[in-house]
């Protein structure tokens, strides 16, 4: 007597059995057949010692272990030319996925109980999940265990696919489906049985041996997709490959394709309609509607491609794209949404999705919440957003949610350590492993200080910058960040964690006054990011407050040269007896004397200088005292005073630029222009840093790159801006930026003969400090393997400065020694070209020793925008360029040798 599986046998015969059956065999595949004989071939079935069969259970997936990755195992398909390709690829994923014994198997989306497959024996694994499964789900009901008939060996069961279509082959003919039968069994059978009764839901199903997860925990890609899909999806991809169009068949590479955004189907623009009907749940063929779709396409629902938007009117698109994105079946399943280890219901789905600070751009997943301060990542990952508190999602959150190791707890769970550095450098005291409480405003307070709330952590300054640097968000309703220099922080949310993996991230740093904010501020100009009106206004009042400040060292200088010319007037009286001395007082008066009103200001000036409270004093109050700067202006004594101003030691160079319209600047409606904001001291920021985003914008030079070559201009870079001074003792904060991806590091050339008090109060020479600076930033251990980029800036000085002070004025350049060349081509290259390549050698030749590396360099000019594109966009390319290439031949870089180019 030949025992049949009773999903083996055709519906209607299997239908026909059921009358007779008994009631107790509910739970049995296996039923006696007795009927005529069948002109099929029969799989065998043996008896199998349950005992023996590897252990096998259908695994939730919340009992699996975050980090635990389980295999894979595909479906095998039915028999068809084009399927033994994937019957082989499910060989391979098998062989390498299979657990050596036991394997557990999840039915994702249905319930299955105690299916006891007796097989032939060994033919297991060849089961065709596809077709099996409509007729297993007739027959079985809620969850169960899946056995193995093991009387060969796993490799056995596996090996050879051929096997496995010509088993099919035989047996097909008694329960073949075509594909669309198949379809459509699958689907209403799964509708049928879905899990939480809902016949939209849980269309979609795969075998997995335990269910798998990419690794940052998102359920994407193969997971919980149907078969049917699964398999599409397959040939799709064989023929998106070659360009064509999924209907006609017809290859046009170029043509844009609509693509189907459950099986990823691409259709033309002339058989788009006709695949795809009237697009009730959107972009979808027709066979495709009910189905959910391919998680990965969840980023472009509702954007309607411009082929859609050719072939509709404009109404019809938009209604196609509301459908899209409203329809139940595109929604995201809640079960795939996991918070704190538990899969979401509806409900909980529906209260994260519509609270006031939602999670953004939600994916199925797993992630953790912090219900008390509304922090949220992903499992095993720094916070990421901070959405609404107190929502009644998930359970409750574990110590090790976010994978922290630094000993310090936050609401219970273990902090990553860029939150410990957000915290330190708030100022928030850390020592001692303290476990903090922070509510969803921000105030915190140590456990165990009950009652004493020191503050909010959003107060303290310069967090949300530090934040933004850390990529740590920051509280939703602060999201406009101004006061602080964050450039484009949308919504003043650091972007995900997928848009963060794209950001590379430059950090520009050097010694004081070598030309870091310049050419910040130049970079925001070339990139187009705007300054806001609250930078506007600070920079207004910082060019104002500098402007007193030059006037003071006018003033200053002018009380000097009065004195000189007084004394020089009394000596000449001396040396000259006069007749007139017994006729009346001297008039004491010369070019640089002021009446007594402008004295009185000039004296008060002077002693607020002096002070050191220029800024306090003048910011926002310019409206007083613009009438006396424009009569102490235009007065011939400071005019005489500012024809000398060569002779004034502490007056900047571009103090001209600015004392040149003083009047105007200092007006109470001044607007300071682009020019004023670059030629202005600082940026806006109190506390140091400064940070941008931007992308580059097409260049000619682009137009004409090698494909290969071909940037993704879409790409997005951030600057950070640093001073010196804000890095601390050893420059312990550089701690901060170990995400870093290119360091600049700026150095001033005309640094070479000047000095400046070192901390002990010696006066050191500038280019050494720069130097000792860059050693230590170079050899700091989170710089390890960075990119370094040397800017050597200011460039016009140079060319100014070195025909009147030799570069051996700085003892670290006194074997620079430019030979004559006689080369032609060498020798009309500037000195300060090869006093240039010769600082860049320096540099290069002691990165090299200290790291082993090779120093990229430019030559940089901080007012002129090219140049300061330039070297940007040379930063671009060591960053495209990746892994190192191995150090240059630092010995080609002789002064005398080297051809001219402003980046080496
Ligand atoms: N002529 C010229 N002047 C420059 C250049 N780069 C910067 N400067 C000027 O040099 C001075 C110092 O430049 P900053 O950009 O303020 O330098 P910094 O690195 O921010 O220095 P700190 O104020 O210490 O932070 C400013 O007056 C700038 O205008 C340049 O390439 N050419
Ligand atoms: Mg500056």
């Amino acid at each position: 007597m030949t025992s049949l599986p009773r999903f083996f046998l055709p519906i209607s015969f299997s239908k026909n059995c059921e009358d007779d059956e008994d009631s107790s065999v509910e739970y049995s595949f296996a039923v006696e057949y007795s009927g005529p004989p069948v002109s099929y071939n029969i799989p065998q079935a043996v008896l199998v010692d349950v005992d023996r069969i590897p252990t096998a259970s259908v695994v939730s997936m919340a009992s699996i272990s975050s980090n635990l990755s389980l295999p894979v195992i595909q479906p095998i398909t039915k028999s068809d030319p084009r399927r033994k390709k994937l019957s082989k690829e499910f060989k391979l994923d098998s062989e390498e996925a299979m657990p050596p014994k036991s394997a557990s198997i999840e039915f994702v989306g249905i319930s299955c109980k105690s299916v006891n497959l007796s097989g032939r024996s060994g033919e297991l694994g060849l089961v065709d999940v596809d077709e099996y499964m409509p007729k297993m789900l007739d027959g079985v009901e809620s969850s169960g265990t899946l056995g193995f008939s093991d009387s060969h060996d796993d490799s056995q069961e596996l090996s050879g696919s051929s096997e496995v279509e010509d088993l099919k082959d035989d047996d097909k003919e008694g329960w073949d489906l075509d594909e669309e039968e198949l379809s459509s069994a699958l689907s209403s059978e799964i509708e049928e049985e879905s899990i939480d009764g809902s016949p939209r839901a849980n269309r979609a199903s795969s075998v997995t041996f335990g269910g798998s997860e990419s690794s940052d925990g998102v359920h994407e890609g193969t997971d919980h997709v149907s078969p049917e899909i699964l398999r599409k999806r397959l040939e799709i991809k064989a023929n998106a490959k070659k360009g064509l169009c999924n209907r006609c068949f017809k290859r046009n590479r170029f043509a844009e394709k609509v693509v189907c955004i459950v099986c990823s189907a691409r259709y033309c623009g002339n058989c788009v309609i006709r695949a795809m009907g009237s697009m009730p749940e959107g972009r979808k063929c027709v066979t495709c509607i009910g189905f959910s779709i391919d998680e990965s396409k969840r980023g472009i629902l509702g954007k309607c491609p411009w082929v859609l938007r050719k072939l509709l009117t404009d109404s019809e698109a938009k209604q196609i794209m509301h459908f899209e994105i409203s329809c139940e079946s595109n929604q995201i399943p809640p079960r795939l949404v996991y918070v704190n280890g538990k899969p979401l219901s509806h409900e909980e789905l529906d209260v994260l999705q519509t609270c006031q600070y939602p999670p953004k751009k939600l994916k199925p997943g797993r992630y953790w919440y912090d219900k008390v301060s509304g922090y949220w990542g992903k499992e095993g990952q720094k916070p990421c957003q901070i959405i609404s508190a107190q929502l009644s999602v998930g359970n409750a959150i574990d110590l090790k949610a976010s994978n922290g190791n630094t000993n310090i707890r936050i609401n219970n769970r273990e902090i990553t350590k860029a939150e410990l550095r957000m915290l330190q450098w708030a100022g928030i005291y850390c020592e001692g492993r303290p476990h903090f409480w922070v509510s969803e405003n921000g105030c915190y307070q140590e456990e165990g200080q009950k009652n004493v709330i020191i503050s909010r952590i959003w107060d303290k300054t310069g967090i949300k910058l530090v934040c933004a640097l850390l990529s740590l968000p920051i509280p939703p309703e602060s999201a406009n960040p101004s006061g602080e220099d964050v450039g484009k922080i949308a919504n003043g949310v650091v972007p995900t964690y997928r848009e963060q993996k794209t950001l590379n991230k430059l950090l520009l740093v050097g010694y004081d006054k070598s030309g870091t904010s310049t050419i910040f501020k130049q970079a925001r100009m070339v990139y187009n990011v705007r300054f806001s009106e609250d930078e506007c206004q600070s920079i207004k009042l910082r060019i104002q407050s500098s402007l007193y400040g030059y006037l003071g060292i006018l003033l200053g200088g002018r009380e000097r040269f009065e004195e000189e010319c007084l004394s020089e007037m009394r000596r000449n009286r001396r040396d000259q007896p006069s007749t007139s001395e017994s006729s009346g007082p001297v008039d004491e008066k010369n070019i640089y004397s002021i009446g007594p009103k402008l004295k009185a200001f000039s004296d008060w000036l002077l002693q607020v200088m002096m002070s050191g409270n220029l800024e306090g004093i003048f910011l926002g109050a310019s409206r007083e005292y613009a009438p006396l700067v424009e009569e102490l202006w235009k007065d011939k004594a400071l005019q005489a005073t500012y024809n000398r101003r060569n002779e004034l030691d502490k007056l900047p160079r571009l103090a001209s630029y600015f004392l040149d319209r003083a009047v105007e600047i200092s007006r109470t409606d001044y607007e300071p222009s682009d020019m004023d904001i670059l030629y202005a001291e600082g940026i806006t920021s109190s506390n140091g840093l400064s940070c941008m985003e931007f992308s580059f914008p097409k260049s000619t030079q682009d137009n004409f790159m090698n494909p290969v070559d071909q940037i993704d201009l879409s790409q997005r870079y951030q600057l950070i801006r640093v001073h010196a001074n804000s890095l601390g003792e050893n420059c312990k904060w550089l701690e901060m930026f170990e995400d870093i991806d290119v360091v600049l590091y700026c150095v001033s050339l005309i640094d070479y003969d000047q000095f400046s008090d070192d901390a002990n109060g010696f006066p050191t020479n500038k280019m050494l400090e720069s130097k000792k600076l860059f050693e230590s930033i170079v050899t700091h251990p989170t710089f390890h393997h960075k990119n370094f980029l040397l800017v050597l800036n200011k460039f016009d000085l140079l060319e100014e400065k070195i025909k009147q002070v030799p570069l051996t004025q700085c003892e670290w350049f006194d074997d620079f020694n430019p030979v004559i060349s006689h080369n032609p081509n060498n020798s009309n290259t500037p000195l300060a070209h090869r006093a240039f390549y010769y600082i860049a050698v320096k540099f290069k030749t002691l990165f090299y020793s200290l790291t082993g590396r090779k120093l990229y360099v430019s030559l940089v000019t901080g007012l002129e925008p090219d140049s300061v594109d330039e070297a940007f966009r040379y930063a671009r390319e060591i960053l495209k360029w990746g892994e190192e290439k191995p150090i240059a031949n630092i010995q080609d870089w002789s002064s005398g040798s080297i051809e001219a180019s402003s980046s080496s």
